[in-house]
């Protein structure tokens, strides 16, 4: 049982234990994840599941009760210290070392302190480790190998702990939100900074349920039973029915736009290239013709979701525009390799788009093959011509397969 993927259904919220549960639900063994999380804290915490009924749901709930006295120290670097001599499997501690240093990053920026002086929760730290091993451990004893999530339920409202009262949600939650996709409303606090962290560490991405072949699913009980609205995580655990993750699956993106009218035509190529510099995706003009017939442009920007703020403040510095207009958009991008053909007495890249390994489209670069023109002195056609030739005489044809490194031919990689 190696290489599963697995789907978080995250949209009732998520905690540390609850996401356990759903593991142990879905199969992962309980005795297994105690050993692991005993290699860490020996005798510390006991850990045991019951099934209970949310909102007329089965699910499995997780109890962690703590069987030794002493409180351990709940500062990082102690705990990564006892995460670092633990007899665990690699990929477990790996994953739990990741899962904290991400915690202790948004603590340590949430408090305006260094992450080496970041004490976990007030909860106990033998919870979060027993949380947070036991996940990581339980994904190693599914198999599990790629995780992706869907949108995350933050909740709303406000909560009280040993910091005072926190708005929900609270700043730990918001801090690991970034690049994520999450969503207010509900009552109380759904997501807490545990569950938030294994989710962005493990999760590879933030997608709807992908394509895959179901083998088991486990439902994990959240603490509250909130009439209406099961209080609950969901993993799907399969096989990737296409590839895994797919690797031309849409990703989230931004699409910003300006209307420009005024703007001197000369400063515009170096605005796309100070947006592209920036991490645009993309940047295009539009001519168009604005109210009171004035010939215009309007400025399209594809950014990454976590590029926007820094792209819009870029449009408003470069052009003259009052205003920046955003969508929301998903983009799907073909995998890309460049593989190398002959032509002439030289070589010329060609930008090769495909998709599982067969070739959808294959184009010589343009500024290679300028270069090429300008520098042998063909028409810049004919070397385009020659390429092309080439790139069809080495099989990157429409619905060929990916010519594997090595293979025969004029190509290099
Ligand atoms: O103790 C600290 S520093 C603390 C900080 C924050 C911030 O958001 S900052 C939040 N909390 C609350 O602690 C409990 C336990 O969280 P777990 O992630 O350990 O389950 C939760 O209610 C947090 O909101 C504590
Ligand atoms: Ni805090």
């Amino acid at each position: 049982m190696e290489n599963r993927s697995a789907w978080l259904d995250v949209s009732a919220g998520v905690a540390g234990d609850m996401l356990l549960a759903a593991l142990l639900d879905a199969g992962a063994d309980l005795a297994r994840v105690q050993r692991a999380v005993d290699a860490v804290i020996p005798g510390a915490v006991r850990t045991s599941t019951t099934t209970v009924s949310r909102a007329g749901l089965r699910a499995t709930k997780v109890d962690v009760v703590a069987t030794a006295d002493d409180a351990p120290d709940r500062r990082w670097p102690a705990i990564r210290a006892l995460l670092a001599a633990a007899a665990l499997p690699g990929a477990v501690r790996d994953n739990a070392l990741a899962v904290f240093a991400r915690l202790a990053g948004a603590e340590a920026r949430v408090h305006g302190i260094p992450a080496e002086e970041v004490h976990f929760h007030e909860v106990g730290a033998w919870d979060s480790i027993a949380d947070v091993v036991g996940v990581c451990a339980a994904v190693h004893d599914l198999g599990i190998t790629s995780i992706t999530a869907g949108r995350v339920a933050v909740g709303s409202g406000r909560v009280r702990g040993a910091h005072g009262d926190l708005a929900v949600p609270v700043p730990a939650v918001l801090e690991l939100s970034r690049g994520w996709r999450v969503v207010g409303g509900g009552e109380g606090e759904l997501a807490t900074p545990t569950g938030m962290a294994l989710v962005t560490t493990l999760a590879t991405g933030c997608t709807d349920l992908p394509d895959l072949r179901v083998a088991s699913v486990g439902v994990g009980a959240g603490t509250r039973d909130v009439p209406g609205r099961a209080n609950v995580v969901r993993v799907v655990v399969g096989e990737p029915e296409s590839g895994w993750p797919p690797e031309d699956a849409a990703e989230d993106a931004v699409v910003l736009r300006a209307n420009v009218d005024d703007l001197d035509p000369r400063v515009w190529p170096g605005v796309l290239a100070t947006l592209l510099d920036a991490g645009a995706s993309d940047a295009w003009l539009v001519p168009i013709l604005m109210k009171k017939g004035r010939p215009a442009h309007t400025l399209h920007v594809l950014a990454p979701p976590e590029r926007t703020d820094r792209l819009r403040d870029l449009m408003f510095t470069h052009t003259t525009t009052l205003g920046v207009r955003e969508s929301p958009v998903r983009k799907t991008a073909l995998d890309r390799c460049v593989l190398e053909v002959a032509v002439g007495d030289g070589h010329l890249p060609v930008k090769v788009g495909h998709r599982d390994d067969v070739i959808v489209s294959a184009t010589p670069e343009y500024e290679d093959a300028a270069a090429m023109a300008a520098r042998t002195g063909t028409p810049l056609r004919e070397v385009l011509r020659q390429a092309d030739a080439a790139a069809r005489r080495a099989g990157l044809v429409q619905g060929a397969s990916l010519p594997r490194p090595g293979s025969a031919g004029d190509l290099t990689t």
